[in-house]
């Protein structure tokens, strides 16, 4: 089964979002292997503190097998047929499999997003983490509809 690795910064607490989180990837996962690691939100008042703190937890959770994606408002934009075509040569890659990385509320520190092998935006604004989240999977179940043909995505 083809594998995504999911590196989030916190749990999603506010119930519509674990709801709508639920709903994607209870459906992604019939057709890929899904693991998800949760760093914890880095503790103390200092943003810059927490993010140094987030970052290193998160580059001890990323493996030789991952294909880093880091979720970045400054990032590359795709539209959800390119990401369907993308994940599918991703996914052709035998000994990596991709990673989506999404920060906290101070974002991603720098030496994360340069572990990064690409930066993927959602678009030119900036979302909480948890809507970015629940975007993101719900594009990748997009994206599996469209390389499977099921009709879902009528662009
Ligand atoms: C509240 S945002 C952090 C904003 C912060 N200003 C920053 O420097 O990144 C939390 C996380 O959500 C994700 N995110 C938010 N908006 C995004 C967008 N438009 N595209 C991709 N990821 C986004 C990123 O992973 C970001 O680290």
């Amino acid at each position: 089964m083809l594998r995504i690795h999911y590196i989030f910064v916190g749990k999603l607490k506010t119930p519509f979002w674990r709801s709508a989180a639920d709903h994607y990837d209870n459906r992604i996962k019939r057709w890929y292997k899904c693991r998800e690691t949760i760093i914890r939100d880095g503790a103390g008042k200092d943003p810059s503190e927490k993010i140094a703190r987030e970052g290193r937890a998160i580059l001890s959770k990323i493996t030789p097998g991952d294909l880093v994606i880091c979720l970045d408002e400054h990032g590359r934009t795709m539209t959800s047929t390119g990401l369907a075509h993308t994940l599918q040569t991703w996914f052709e890659h035998p000994a990596k499999a991709p990673c989506f990385v999404i920060g906290g509320a101070y974002g991603l520190d720098q030496q994360v997003l340069d572990r990064a092998d690409i930066l993927l935006s959602l678009g030119p604004m900036t979302l909480p983490h948890e809507l970015a989240r629940v975007t993101l999977l719900e594009q990748l179940y997009r994206a599996g509809t469209i390389l499977k043909k099921i009709p879902y995505h009528h662009a």
